[in-house]
């Protein structure tokens, strides 16, 4: 279908419904009163869901709904949003707030859109908990408690190609936990990490609305959209159906940290993957799906270092992963050979994994030494948040970067490299040595929402 809409112009923004049958959802969309946009979500396999799950099901669909819309939503951002099936509870409508001001920031920043005061879902104050939940209040602020599905104990653990799913995932094994390797979307080379894993497998397929590419076309709003909100909900109502009680994604602790702040605003290209988000969603499963179903991330006591310093031991994996994120375009070129070598993603894990590295085996996996090529200066530079703010992409703090490359302007086989010289002659006399030691970085915190079941697999990690 040719949509007719003037993107930019729409006044309301409207979730039509969201339907499930034989392994598929549907999650329609529309603005003012234009085409419907379908997006489908594809569930190999799926099996017919217990009486028992069902609410929990509806429950965790309709958020997937509301969720997955931001995609559409940002192509237009009109200042209502109608949600046919009624208004929302008030943790269902904040969560959404949330999600739709703070994981559409950098859109907004980048586009000189400010989203403040503009998106509110509809709420009504006093509506209970959707699952069924159990426990008084009867304010509706926070329905209380959904009840326990006696899900087995199983985690889901979503796979993204990347180093940080993969410690994830041999955390889990190394305490005999049961888990599936999960991802969404079609890609070879996440396939080919989740394989990998000897896990078994679940690869999610997600086609989102063609209109939305029509759209693009027609010149509709677009950036950055918070995917990994999207992703979790994929993946809860995925636990629901195939059984499973846990979900363990790998976001690490610096996500939380803003990339830059504006006009009072933080703007934080990662603030799905933020523990703000994390917590939202994880009581939101709790009192709205199922008591015994946990969301979490493995990986939220450790810094980028603490991850790749783990990840260096996993040698299995350095000839499958990427972190590149120029794999994962829809419609765009992707690099030939795993690493493009000149983004964001691939200087930080270049830069990220050479402290605990042999030099030989970092320049195996990327095939050259991004740190001997002046060209790459720039690019550095961000990182280091020199002359530069940090990158819009999924790299670790400004302090983190400078304290990986003191580390290597300290080691005779990296000094000498054109971008190390450089840090040690030209921006480490401006630096606090005292702010640059390594050691610090490797330490875990202890703010996680990591399940008392799952806990012992944090060792594994900060060994
Ligand atoms: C792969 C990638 O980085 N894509 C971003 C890029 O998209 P591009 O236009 O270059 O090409 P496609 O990926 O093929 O997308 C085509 C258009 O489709 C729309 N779209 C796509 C996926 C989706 O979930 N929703 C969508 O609306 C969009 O209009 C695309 O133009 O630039 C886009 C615009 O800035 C970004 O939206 C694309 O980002 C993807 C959604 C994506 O998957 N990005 C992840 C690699 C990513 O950024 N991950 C973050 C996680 C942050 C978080 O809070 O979740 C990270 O690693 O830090
Ligand atoms: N297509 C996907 N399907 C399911 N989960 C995904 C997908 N892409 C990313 N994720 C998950 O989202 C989280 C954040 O992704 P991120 O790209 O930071 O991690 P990664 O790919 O494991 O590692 P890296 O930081 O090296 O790229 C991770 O838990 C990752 O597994």
């Amino acid at each position: 279908m040719t949509t007719t809409i003037q993107p930019r112009l729409t006044q309301v923004f409207r979730f039509l419904h969201a339907r499930y049958a034989d392994g598929v959802a549907e999650l329609a969309y529309a603005f003012d009163d234009g085409e419907t946009m379908v997006e489908r979500i594809r569930f190999p396999h799926a099996p017919a869901l217990p009486r028992e799950r069902e609410a929990a099901f509806d429950a965790a669909l309709k958020l997937l709904h509301l969720v997955a819309g931001v995609s559409y939503y940002k192509a237009g951002v009109p200042p209502k949003i109608e949600v046919a099936d009624g208004p929302l509870d008030d943790a269902t409508a904040d969560l959404l707030d949330a999600l739709y001001l703070h994981g559409l920031a950098e859109f907004a920043y980048r586009n000189g859109l400010d989203l403040r005061g503009r998106i509110a879902f509809p709420r009504a104050a006093s509506l209970p908990s959707p699952a069924g939940g159990r426990g008084g209040g009867g304010e509706g602020r926070h329905p209380l408690q959904a009840p326990s599905l006696g899900l087995p104990k199983r985690t889901l653990v979503p796979i993204g190609g990347g180093k940080d799913s993969l410690v994830a995932v041999e955390a889990i094994k190394s305490i005999g936990g049961d888990a599936t390797a999960a991802w969404v979307g079609n890609s070879a080379l996440i396939a080919a990490c989740a394989e990998r894993t000897g896990l078994p497998t679940l690869n999610i397929q997600r086609e989102l609305a063609p209109e939305l590419f029509e759209l693009n076309q027609r010149g509709a709003w677009n950036g950055h959209i918070p995917v990994t909100a999207v992703n979790s909900a994929i993946l809860a109502v995925a636990a629901i159906l195939y059984g499973h009680d846990s979900i363990a994604f790998a976001n690490e602790r610096s996500a939380s940290a803003a990339t830059l702040e504006y006009d009072g605003q933080q703007v934080n290209h990662q603030w799905s993957k933020g523990y703000a988000f994390e917590q939202l969603l994880g009581e939101w499963l709790h009192t709205h799906a199922a008591a015994d179903l946990d969301y979490c991330s493995l990986l939220r006591p450790f810094s980028e270092l603490a991850i790749t310093r783990a990840f260096a031991k996993l040698a299995p994996y350095f000839d499958a992963f990427s972190s590149c994120n120029r794999n994962f375009r829809l419609l765009g070129p992707k690099p030939a050979d795993r690493w493009c070598g000149q983004c964001p993603k691939c200087h930080f894990v270049f830069l990220a994994l050479a402290p605990f590295l042999p030099k030989p085996r970092l320049l195996a996996i990327f095939g050259r030494n991004l740190l001997d090529d002046e060209t790459q200066a720039a690019g550095f530079d961000a990182l280091l948040e020199y002359q530069d703010h940090k990158p819009f992409e999924c790299v670790g703090e400004g302090a983190e970067a400078r304290a990986a490359m003191y580390a290597l302007s300290q080691r005779p086989e990296w000094q000498e490299d054109a971008l190390v010289a450089r840090f040690r002659d030209e921006i480490l006399p401006q630096l606090d040595a005292a702010q640059l030691a390594l050691e610090p970085w490797l330490e875990p915190s202890a703010e996680h929402r990591v399940p008392a079941r799952l806990q012992p697999a944090l060792q594994a990690i900060g060994a």
